[in-house]
């Protein structure tokens, strides 16, 4: 990969859910966009495109980070996570978690952080162990065909709204986390090659700065956000508003210790490589 020339703009992910319009809404009424070449898809098609090198900068799975730790650095203070539920990340099933034993279980194809935690959960806290297929994240058929779903994002949401009419059971895995380690949980972060912050570090400063100012501005107006987004959506504004509020976008003391300790787990299971014993290195600006 050649390196980047001084007109380029950083080329920076973007997870086109609601979870992440605050942000966007952030650096568009900053300005900041106009800063960056915005690349708006998927989470799991940004965690390959950041790994790739395909792009610069970027919100990434936590699972996909620790997967590919020796080449990312963590932008101090941002995260997708939550403490306590989040209401996106859920397993639906139609049945209850503890007659999954041996049963279909499908995980959407978008996941990586959920789909990981689903399982960690459903075998050591449940005590079952269903037969997992990876599915795209399509409810209905994923339900047709499997006992259990799990689902992020904005299908997940949606799912938790529809649950009472279809009967669904919905666990809500950011809750189900603190439940059982008494931890916020981090589904994803963002984080800059490291080979981009050692030949751009101006560069990547000015977007992680222009990315804390978004998450502030749009912390002081998620009413507004909600209202403009609900114009698109079948869910209400004061659902969006309440579903806003309840992300945290932030990565302090308490969310990093959630992070250890899901990498610590994760690695138990042989699921991603363990984390070095300083933790996760940080870009520095
Ligand atoms: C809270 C969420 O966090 C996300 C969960 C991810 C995952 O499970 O890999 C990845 C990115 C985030 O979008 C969500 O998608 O609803």
């Amino acid at each position: 990969m050649g390196s980047v020339s001084a007109l380029q703009r950083p080329r920076v992910g973007h997870i086109q859910f609601l979870n992440c319009l605050p942000i966007y809404w952030g650096l568009m009424r900053s300005g900041a966009l106009i800063d960056v070449d915005l690349h708006k898809d998927s989470p799991e098609r940004l965690n390959a495109a950041l790994v790739a090198g395909d792009l610069d900068i970027g919100p990434i799975s936590l699972v996909e980070y620790l997967r590919s730790a020796g080449d990312l650095l963590l932008l101090p203070d941002l995260a997708v996570g939550s403490d306590g539920p989040v209401l996106s990340v859920n397993i639906v099933s139609t049945v209850p978690l503890d007659r999954l034993d041996d049963r279909p279980v499908a995980l959407g194809a978008t996941s990586r952080t959920g789909v990981l935690l689903a399982q960690m959960y459903l075998e050591t806290y449940v005590g079952v162990r269903p037969t997992y297929f990876r599915s795209p994240p399509d409810l209905a058929r994923m339900l047709d065909e499997a006992d259990a779903a799990v689902i992020i994002g904005d299908v997940a949401l949606r799912a938790l709204h529809d649950s009472p009419q279809h009967g669904w059971q919905v666990t809500d895995l950011g809750q189900a986390w603190r439940d059982w380690t008494g931890l916020p949980m981090v589904f994803a972060a963002w984080a800059v090659r490291r080979d981009f912050a050692t030949a751009h570090p101006g560069l990547v400063k000015d977007v992680h700065e222009a990315f804390l100012r978004s998450r502030e501005l749009c912390l002081t107006e998620l009413d507004e956000v909600a209202e403009a987004a609900a114009r698109w959506e079948t869910l209400s504004a004061a659902t969006l508003a309440h579903y806003f509020r309840t992300l945290d976008f932030s990565l302090g003391d308490r969310q990093v210790a959630g992070l250890h300790e899901f990498a610590r787990r994760a690695a138990a299971l042989g699921a991603v490589p363990p984390l070095p014993p300083a933790g996760p290195a940080f870009f520095k600006g």
